[in-house]
């Protein structure tokens, strides 16, 4: 049985798969502070043969290291690492390693068809594959979390507005208003990025993807899948092509 570590440093939370025969057996969200004790024990448990870590952020450099130096066949994920798709990105250097995993899972999961997939995380970013097996690259945008935050940091009197709440179009007082832009601004500019994609691309998927994924599932226009690990599932193919 092949056992792969897969790991998705992000910019709010770390989260990590166990592959058993390139199916995930189970799933993991680490803690900051104790992101190398945890790695470990899923490492002694789980005895993972290889190990990939996509992050955008330096703070997981100890981390590697301890990873690189508990397993032989370690990868870390960037710009430049061989992948089953053409990377046309411009500046592969500054490129998010984790935008190249998820339309590697995309393309994976559906190969015979364009594939534009969203992330809703700390930021928001549209990545578009084509079918021809390229990554031309999309958009970032500022993510659900950040948008109420921001308007907090940036003004004198707004309110840090928590995502739980009463979500109604039209709000009926400041903190209902402030849902509302931000949940409804998303919601708005996701369906209006894919009509813009729909105007230059024909017949492409819509991937769904993010820790605030779920909270906008329902709420759009046209037909999206939703996969929460297709990054994970992108970052096992890239081991496995990496063999
Ligand atoms: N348990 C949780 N911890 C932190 N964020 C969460 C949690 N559940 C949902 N979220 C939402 O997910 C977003 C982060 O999504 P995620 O895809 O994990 O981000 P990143 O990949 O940038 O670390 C947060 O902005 C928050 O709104
Ligand atoms: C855009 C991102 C911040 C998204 O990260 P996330 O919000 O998922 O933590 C990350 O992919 C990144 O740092 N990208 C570098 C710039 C680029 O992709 O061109």
């Amino acid at each position: 049985m092949s056992v792969n570590l897969c790991i998705d440093w992000g910019n709010t939370n770390i989260k990590a798969a166990i592959f058993e025969n390139n199916s995930i057996s189970k799933t993991f969200v680490l803690t900051h502070a104790k992101a190398i004790e945890e790695i470990s024990s899923i490492i002694d448990t789980h005895k993972p043969e290889r190990a990939i870590v996509s992050s955008v952020t330096g703070e997981s450099a100890e981390f590697e290291q301890v990873l690189a130096s508990k397993i032989k066949s370690f990868i870390k994920l960037d710009g430049f690492t061989r992948t089953p798709i053409n990377n046309a990105y411009g500046t592969p250097e500054t490129l998010g390693p984790d935008r190249l995993a998820m339309v590697v899972g995309a393309n994976a999961a559906f190969p015979d068809k364009s594939n534009l997939v969203i992330c809703l995380g700390t930021c928001i970013t549209y990545n578009m594959v084509l079918k021809t097996r390229t990554f031309r690259g999309g958009s970032i945008s500022p993510g659900m979390q950040m948008r109420l935050h921001a308007m907090h940091q940036f003004t004198n009197k707004l309110p840090e507005v928590s995502i739980d709440g009463d979500v109604v179009l039209m709000g009926y007082d400041t903190e209902s208003g402030i849902r509302s832009g931000a949940i409804y601004g998303v919601a708005c500019e996701i369906d209006g990025m894919i009509a813009a994609y729909e105007k230059t691309i024909t017949d492409f998927n819509v991937i769904l993807t993010g820790g605030d994924a779920p909270f906008f599932v329902d709420k759009f226009k046209s037909q999206i899948f939703a996969d929460p690990d297709i990054l994970l599932k992108g970052l096992n193919v890239i081991l496995n092509y990496n063999v």
